[in-house]
């Protein structure tokens, strides 16, 4: 029942006004303090993204890092020998399939293969019960610098000067000697020689992570996969071939099916967890956890690896993330990287599409 010994008046249309335009300023603020507008020099995974794509220039629907790649596919063979350690069914004794991509950094999705020594491996591993582990790893033993900051300062430094096409020495060298971490990284780049082969590389996922057992108690680890192909003596690119990678891994591919080990690394207490630029001693307990087997490959254009992120935080229950900060990072400008492209995906000639018409043919 209403009051009706309430006879204050109600308030003035003035004050409703006031209180509904106060709370769509701050909600309008919220959103431009999220979208980075009102602190334009925070780091952002947009900025981060575009400062990639400034360095290479812009290739419409291609990744704004690791531009050029080659999908795969195949399936890896648990043995069981990392259950006690997680509970991720992919390390049973069982097979689960594998979609991957392997690529050479940089956002030039026609660079050289020599240009680099780097090679990477995307791999998707889909478990049955509709989980999934997605990691993203290269072929080095540590990265190159160990928080978001320092990578897009080192992504700024290294800009190519448009006079010359290559990074200006004098900035980039200021930038390396002040960030001493990267100096492991560089002494593993001046030593080795771009490889002949995906298939002869090891590939280090570098951040650190979290297994999960039983009890759910965790344990740190790191990740790599080591080849069982090791063929690479005296092999080396030719001078005169652009794309002699994806040229090998199909001839290799067309007769037998290219294996890699999955070894995992326990840290010891002390190891960090939150710096890629710090290799843990080699006297840790690894595990071999089972067989990566690719058995087919595909050009990326159109093939399903084209329209995965491989964003090394979308794990299976029993792995979870570590404190290191490249981690969530690497997640937001994968996504940022994804949308931009799948965006435009939609805009370029001869990339098929689900929801595009096939061109009638004359
Ligand atoms: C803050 C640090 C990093 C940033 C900002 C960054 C940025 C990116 C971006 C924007 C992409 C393209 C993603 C897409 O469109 O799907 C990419 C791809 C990739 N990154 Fe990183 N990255 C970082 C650190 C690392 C590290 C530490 C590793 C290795 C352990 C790595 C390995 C890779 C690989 C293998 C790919 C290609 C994955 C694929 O085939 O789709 N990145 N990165």
């Amino acid at each position: 029942m209403p009051d009706s010994s309430d006879t204050s008046p109600p308030p003035h249309p003035f004050l409703r006004w006031t209180v509904i335009a106060i709370a769509v300023t701050v909600l309008a603020l919220a959103f431009a303090y999220v979208a980075g507008w009102l602190t334009p020099q925070r780091l952002t995974p947009q900025r981060m993204v575009s400062d990639l794509q400034t360095n290479s220039g812009l290739y419409p629907g291609f990744r704004r890092n690791h531009a050029k790649g080659v999908c795969v596919a195949g399936y890896f063979e648990g043995n069981g020998a990392a259950s006690a350690y997680s509970t991720a069914s992919v390390f049973e004794k069982a097979r689960t399939p594998v979609i991957g991509r392997f690529s050479i950094p940089g956002g030039n999705p026609y660079a050289p293969d020599g240009g680099t020594p780097v090679r990477a491996l995307g791999l998707r591993f889909n478990l049955p019960n509709g989980q999934q582990w997605r990691t993203a790893m290269i072929n080095t033993p540590v990265f190159i610098v160990s928080t978001p900051a320092a990578f897009n300062q080192l992504t700024v430094a290294t800009r190519p000067d448009p006079a010359t096409g290559k990074p200006d020495p004098a900035r980039a060298g200021a930038f390396f000697a002040s960030h001493p971490e990267t100096a492991a990284f560089l002494g593993w780049a001046k030593t080795n020689k771009p490889s002949a082969s995906f298939a002869t590389d090891r590939y280090d996922a570098l951040n650190a992570f979290y297994f999960v057992d039983t009890h759910g108690q965790q344990h740190a680890v790191r990740w790599r996969f080591e080849p069982e192909a090791k063929d690479e003596a005296g092999a080396g690119p030719k001078a005169d071939d652009n794309d002699y990678l994806s040229q090998d891994l199909r001839q290799r591919l067309a007769t037998t099916p290219q294996r890699w080990h999955l070894l995992v690394t326990l840290a010891a207490p002390g190891d960090p967890t939150n710096d890629a630029t710090k290799m843990w001693p080699a006297d840790r307990t690894t595990i071999d956890a089972g067989t990566l087997v690719i058995e087919s490959e595909q050009a990326q254009d159109n093939a399903p690896c084209r329209d995965i992120n491989f964003d090394p935080t979308i794990l299976p229950a029993g792995i979870v993330i570590s404190d290191d900060p490249l981690l969530p990072a690497r997640s937001a400008a994968y996504a940022d990287s994804y949308l931009r492209r799948t965006r435009e995906e939609a805009r370029l000639p001869g990339v098929a599409h689900a929801d595009t018409p096939k061109p009638e043919t004359k």
